[in-house]
């Protein structure tokens, strides 16, 4: 086992983890000079991303489903960072000769020489993501794609999404609103009629013809995956016949409609989009629509009465310097209120893995929570909390 040494590039540490490259960026700049210090700056900053055969048998089975998505983070290595060293402190060019500390930066002079972009994604090909929007040089090594989210990403859309989501039945009734509204469907029309491929073609071709932009992509499954871009600027109602065919597509509910924070791409009501829009187009963001409408339902979460009293038993944090050393105390939690959240949180999301849902269900589930080991169960749209004791001491201690 080899441990990593300052300024190494390779993440061989304690514990054996181990990171190779997924692929190497191609990209517009060749040289770190003149390279866009952040993604944004430069927006026809392309480049592309082939998956590496090495890391799977067939790379672009790894990119289904990520063409819903407008935008991607790419983390990557720092491969030109010429002398391996790093200093606690910095001077950002933009801060013009001020030192800050290394971690309120985005300098790639770091102990682990990573980067993280967040780059529009163009298209996908095969085994292939077409970027723009990206500051890195040909030949960077990437160790990884995740999807944006806004939702996960960003705190003021995070906000808004918790807000939106409970309860859940009313957010998805927000949703079915959203897309009368959008349809001038009237109140109890039939929003959940699934296309077949045939309906799909059908409705594509007449769609094309008042949407130049509309495409056909092939997935890497090679099944067709239908896409269409249009402006919300245009009326309509005069196409709102055609639109309705589309209503029910995944690509269609992946978009989202409300305002961003200035961190995060700009967002525009639901459109039927894959194919990205270029440079010089507006800029938004899409996901995929089972992010925001997942098929598993969040659950209604319940306390026994003796999980209840268990619970308040727990001194919250702050006053932990509380005589009452009999009483379990917690280390982060800093009031009961907050553990229950934290609780309701935890278990609404369904935390169990699909074979514990599907094959013990009936079996009990356990988890630790600061410093309470808690006892709960799950049945039919709901968990129950039945117990929630301290920790072992050497457990807690860890
Ligand atoms: C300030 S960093 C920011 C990168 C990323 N957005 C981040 O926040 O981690 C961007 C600069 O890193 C440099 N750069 C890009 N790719 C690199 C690589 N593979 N090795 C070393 N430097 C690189 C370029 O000079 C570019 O202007």
């Amino acid at each position: 086992m080899s441990v990593a040494k300052p300024g190494a590039n390779i993440l061989v540490i304690a514990g054996n983890i181990q990171t190779v490259p997924i692929g190497y960026i191609s990209s517009c700049f060749s040289v770190k000079n003149g390279t866009p210090r952040q993604p944004a700056i430069c927006g026809p900053s392309r480049a592309e991303l082939q998956i590496q055969l090495s890391v799977f048998n067939n790379p672009e089975h790894a990119l289904v489903g990520l063409e819903q998505y407008s935008h991607v983070w790419i983390i990557f290595l720092f491969h030109k960072n010429g002398h391996l060293r790093y200093k606690a402190k910095v001077r950002p060019p933009r801060l013009n000769g001020q030192r800050v500390g290394v971690y309120s930066t985005r300098s790639p002079h770091r102990p682990n020489a990573l980067g993280l972009t967040l780059a529009k994604l163009d298209k996908i090909q095969g085994d292939t993501l077409h970027l723009s929007d990206i500051d890195m040089i040909a030949g960077t090594p990437v160790l990884d794609i995740k999807p944006y989210i806004p939702e996960y990403d960003s705190p003021d859309t995070r906000r808004s999404y918790e807000e939106d989501s409970e309860p859940c039945n009313s957010n998805t009734d927000q949703m079915n609103e959203d897309k009368r509204n959008l349809t001038n469907l009237p109140e109890g029309s039939d929003i959940d009629v699934q296309l077949n491929t045939e309906d799909r073609g059908a409705a594509n071709d007449y769609v094309g013809n008042l949407l130049p932009e509309e495409k056909t992509n092939t997935n890497a499954t090679g099944s067709s995956h239908i896409s269409a871009q249009f402006s919300l600027s245009k009326d309509l109602s005069n196409v709102l016949e055609e639109v309705k065919a589309f209503v029910n597509q995944d690509v269609f509910l992946s978009s989202e409609s409300k305002n961003r924070g200035s961190d995060s791409p700009k967002t525009k009501p639901p459109l039927l989009e894959v194919d990205h829009p270029c440079y010089g187009e507006e800029a938004y963001t899409t996901i995929a629509g089972w992010i925001r409408e997942p098929p598993v339902a969040s659950l209604d979460v319940r306390f026994s009465l003796h999980a209840e009293r268990e619970l308040a038993e727990f001194i919250p944090a702050h006053l932990s310097g509380l005589s009452e050393s009999h009483r379990p105390r917690f280390k982060f939690l800093r009031s009961t209120e907050e553990a229950v959240a934290a609780i309701r949180g935890v278990l609404s999301a369904d935390p169990r893995s699909v074979y514990r849902r599907t094959r013990c269900k009936d079996k009990l589930f356990f988890f630790t929570l600061d410093t309470a080991d808690i006892t709960c169960w799950f049945g039919q749209g709901f968990a129950e909390v039945l117990q929630v004791k301290p920790v072992e001491p050497h457990i807690a201690s860890v």
